[in-house]
């Protein structure tokens, strides 16, 4: 297992349309998705779209979003993980376990916000940066 392309970095904040407003105003990042709402993965997001990549937006929601505890401890947000595609999830899956690497939750890959199934590492195990890999979407970067 190599870990491909990155595809997003995730950025917690408490408000995703201010986030979105800032990275449009500072940066001239002028082209965000509406914000999209994942009632299962406990988040609201916004994509800003960059042009290697994007910069997920989000927030807390529901009250036992996985973001409530970051914000707790970061009250104004902050960087919150990496995304790397990779072909095939359940072999990254294997090949993470077999390196001695903990899967967040219960392993089983699913569906994130881009449609995809995606899986979390611990941060423990990449020096305190909690990592994301996801399914390389087909035919995305042919
Ligand atoms: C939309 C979707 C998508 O792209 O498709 C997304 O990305 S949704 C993105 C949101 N979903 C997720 O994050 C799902 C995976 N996340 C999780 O399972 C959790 O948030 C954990 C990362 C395991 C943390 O949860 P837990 O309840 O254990 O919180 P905790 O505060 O006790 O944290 C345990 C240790 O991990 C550290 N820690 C917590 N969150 C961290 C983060 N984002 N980056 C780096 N370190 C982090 C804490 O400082 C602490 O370190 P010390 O032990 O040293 O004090
Ligand atoms: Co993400």
């Amino acid at each position: 297992m190599k870990i491909g392309r990155l595809n997003h970095v995730g950025v917690a904040t408490p408000d995703v349309e201010a986030a979105a407003r800032t990275y449009r105003e500072l940066y001239g990042a002028d082209e965000a998705s509406d914000p999209i709402e994942l009632p299962k993965l406990g988040v609201r997001v916004i994509f800003v779209r960059i042009p290697n990549m994007q910069i997920e937006l989000i927030e807390p929601l529901g009250a036992a979003s996985p973001i409530h505890k970051f914000l707790e401890k970061n009250p104004k947000g902050g960087q919150h993980h990496m995304c790397f595609e990779v072909p095939d999830i359940v072999a990254a899956r294997d090949a993470m376990r077999e390196r001695g690497a903990t899967i967040l939750g219960t392993g089983e890959p699913y569906t994130g916000a881009h449609g995809v199934p995606v899986i979390f590492v611990h941060p423990k195990n990449t020096g305190g940066v909690l990592v994301e890999l996801m399914q390389e979407p087909e035919g995305e970067h042919a």
